[in-house]
This record gives structure tokens, C-alpha cells and sequence, in this order.
């Protein structure tokens, strides 16, 4: 008797062993992995914006307001939108200077590339898996084109792992002259009391404080929030920042990768009413921006080149 071709070999444990998740939504808006272990993530083609992260009990690490706004129509208030190629209202006299707010990325729809994971080698190792997401200058509207008129790729890695998520951008310069960027993950947390977060990792550090509109800030052992902050910290020398929850336990840590400066923002109560998607308008209890960038100068890509930068957020949950 001839065996079937198809029949199956004898199951190993390794092929017994549950296998992340994919799902795409049916009108093509999101994508979301899931781990066998209970982590998630989503991630919204419009910007590429990471919607949700949540740890292994399901707790949502991420701050979305309610009234963020995901059909594409503007940028998202909330999770993670991605800032490219210039962080804040653009200079003057720059090649940057007729694009919007934290440039074109976060409002431009990305495709998705596909997924690739790390196999479980036993029920007992940890899978991962890498979401990617590509903008290319070819897919860009036609006013953004003419604002930036580059030739670049973008690839943007957004992997799940049990050790926390990695946002990982990658640049490349794909035409004949170089140009300069900046580049920011903008990265609401959610916190359960911001009257009792603190962020340690910068102490000491000097700061562009933009609530002041000053050029440096007075450098303090961590930062607290009982007031709209507006920092930017630039050239970091150590690898770590993290955020304390209320009883000084470590909740997240933002390890930098090929990034030096970090942004830290809490809009308060006035600006909070003054921002018409961010809801509900007391939400700033609830959430900090710990933001890791490149935004201090500018970061010049040579023709033919590729930079990669990014972070990893690691949860305590
Ligand atoms: O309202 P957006 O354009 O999303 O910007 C939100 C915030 O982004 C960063 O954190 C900046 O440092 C803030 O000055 C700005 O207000």
C-alpha cells in the first residue's frame, strides 16, 4: 500500500506548541498579533499607528483617547504615532518647512508587508513575532510629494515579544541627493495616576523646556507632573528611562536604540481642552508621553544610504 503524500510526520513537541496570531480586520484598517502567552498589539495602517499594547493579563499599556480620530482624516491622539521627517512645526528655511506638524508619516496610510516570527522551540520558550509596515515616497499624497520631494523608503518593525514591544524605523535614501530628518515615536503610556508617575532616567540632565520657551530647564533628580510639561532632553548618555508607577516600582522601561534624545509631555488641563480629539478632557490624569527620537538637528542620509533606529519598551506587568 502506498502512503498518502501528504500524510503527516510524527508530532514533535515543538510543532505542538501554540503559535502567535495574525488577524487582519476586514476592512483593512488594522492588524493585530497576539502571543500565546495573552500579549497583543495593534497596529492602524493609517500612520502606522501602534493603537493598543497590552501585557500578558490583558492590562492596555497604551493611552488612546476616545476621541481619537482613525478614519485617516487626521493624526491619531493617542498609542503611537510615528513623527517623520520633522518633529514639531517645521523651521524656516528648511527643506522641511512646508510640511504640517510632526511631518507626513503619521497621516499617511502604510501597507502592510507581512509578518515573521521566532518559533517556539518547547511550550516553555517564548515566541515573538515582527509586524512590518512600509511608506515609500511613491505612495505619498501629492502634497506631501511636492513638500518633501525625496526619494525614500521607510520600513517600520513593530515586534511582540514577552519581553515588551520593539518600534524599530528604518530610513533609506532612494534617490541621487541626500536629505536630513528627524524621526520620534510619540508614545502615550497609559498610567493610573499621573500625580504619582515619575520618570527617572534623565536625572540631571539639562532640558529644552518648551512650556517656558526656554533653552534649558532646571535639571532635576526625576521628573514629576503636577502642570503641563513640554521637554525635550537631547544627547542622552545612558540607555534607559523609566517610568515609576505610584509605589516607585518600575512599570515600563524605554530602552533607546540609535536614538539620543527623549521627549516628555503631559498637556495638562489647558491644553487638553484646547485639543478637540483629546478625550475625555480630564484623560491627562491618565497618560504620559515618554517620546525616544532623533530631534535634536538633524540626521543627514547620503544617497544610497539607510539608517535604523528605535526602542524597546519593556513592561513590568
Ligand atoms: O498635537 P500634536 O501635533 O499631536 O502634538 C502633540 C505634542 O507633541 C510633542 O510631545 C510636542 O513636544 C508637544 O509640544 C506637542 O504638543
Amino acid at each position: 500500500m502506498v502512503d498518502r503524500p501528504n500524510k503527516p510526520s510524527a508530532i514533535s513537541p515543538t510543532t505542538m506548541s501554540p503559535q502567535p496570531t495574525v488577524t487582519i480586520a476586514d476592512d483593512n484598517s488594522t492588524v493585530t498579533a497576539k502571543l500565546p502567552s495573552g500579549e497583543e498589539v495593534t497596529v492602524l495602517l493609517h500612520g502606522a499607528t501602534v493603537l493598543s499594547w497590552k501585557a500578558a493579563g490583558g492590562q492596555e499599556l497604551l493611552w488612546l483617547s476616545e476621541g481619537a480620530v482613525l478614519d485617516g482624516s487626521k493624526p491619531v491622539r493617542g498609542g503611537i504615532p510615528l513623527v517623520f521627517p520633522v518633529f514639531g512645526p517645521p523651521p524656516k528655511n528648511h527643506a522641511t518647512s512646508s510640511l504640517p506638524q510632526h511631518g507626513f508619516a503619521r497621516s499617511s496610510r502604510w501597507e502592510y508587508l507581512g509578518k515573521s516570527s521566532t518559533e517556539a522551540q518547547s511550550t516553555t520558550s517564548d515566541n515573538s513575532i515582527k509586524l512590518d509596515f512600509g511608506l515609500y515616497s511613491t505612495a505619498l499624497s501629492a502634497e506631501a510629494r511636492k513638500a518633501w520631494p525625496y526619494d525614500f523608503g521607510l520600513v517600520y518593525s513593530v515586534t511582540l515579544s514577552k519581553e515588551g514591544l520593539q518600534t524599530m524605523v528604518t530610513v533609506q535614501n532612494e534617490g541621487k541627493e541626500a536629505f536630513e530628518f528627524q524621526v520620534l515615536l510619540h508614545t502615550y503610556f497609559r498610567v493610573k495616576d499621573i500625580s504619582k508617575t515619575t520618570v527617572t532616567g534623565l536625572a540631571g540632565l539639562p532640558f529644552i523646556d518648551k512650556v517656558a520657551n526656554a533653552t534649558q530647564g532646571n535639571p532635576a533628580p526625576t521628573v514629576t507632573f503636577s502642570g503641563e510639561v513640554d521637554r525635550v532632553y537631547t544627547n542622552i548618555p545612558q540607555s534607559t528611562t523609566s517610568i515609576l508607577d505610584a509605589d516607585g516600582k518600575p512599570y515600563i522601561d524605554v530602552v533607546r536604540d540609535n536614538l539620543s534624545d527623549t521627549v516628555v509631555w503631559n498637556p495638562w488641563t489647558e491644553k487638553a481642552k484646547g485639543m478637540g480629539d483629546f478625550q475625555p478632557k480630564d484623560g491627562f490624569k491618565h497618560m504620559v508621553c515618554v517620546e525616544a527620537g532623533a530631534v535634536e538637528g538633524w540626521t543627514k542620509l547620503e544617497a544610497g544610504e539607510t539608517w535604523e533606529g528605535g526602542m524597546l519598551a519593556k513592561s513590568h506587568l
